[in-house]
């Protein structure tokens, strides 16, 4: 069974390798809206696959590095393309919560990524 959980964060950032004029070239901000799913077998005892307030307890320490913040200025972010914000938040929440199976990031309401760690 897969279980999700949503959070969403607010980021300042600007892409460095697009060419001039590009409009992503400038600071700018979005709201980030992230889900995250957890894959495993459903426990019978508690009827959960795991509990959604341990995911929360486990993700909003690394959700608060990013939220109001210049994503340029965090290491590993220096081109904070919405593919590489996902590898970032896939590492640091894996190696918290290993149920990880799956991140869906959007970066405006058109615009997203899906990563599964490969
Ligand atoms: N593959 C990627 N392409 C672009 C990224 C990215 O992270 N990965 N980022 C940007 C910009 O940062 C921008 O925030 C998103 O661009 P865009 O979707 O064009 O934004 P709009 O608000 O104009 O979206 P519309 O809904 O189409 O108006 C650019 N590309
Ligand atoms: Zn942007």
């Amino acid at each position: 069974m897969i279980i999700c959980k949503h959070f969403s964060f607010d980021s300042a950032h600007f892409l460095p390798k697009v060419p001039e004029g590009h409009k992503c070239r400038g600071i700018h901000g979005h709201t980030y809206r992230l889900t995250l799913y957890f894959e495993g077998k459903l426990d019978n005892e508690f009827g959960w696959v795991m509990d959604f307030t341990d995911i929360k307890e486990a993700v909003n320490p690394i959700i608060e590095r990013v939220d109001h913040k210049l994503l340029n200025n965090i290491a590993g972010l220096e081109n904070p393309t919405c593919e590489h914000i996902a590898i970032w938040l896939w590492n640091k929440i894996k190696d918290k919560v290993p149920q990880l199976s799956r991140i869906r990031l959007y970066e405006t309401p058109t615009s997203g990524v899906v990563y599964e760690g490969v």
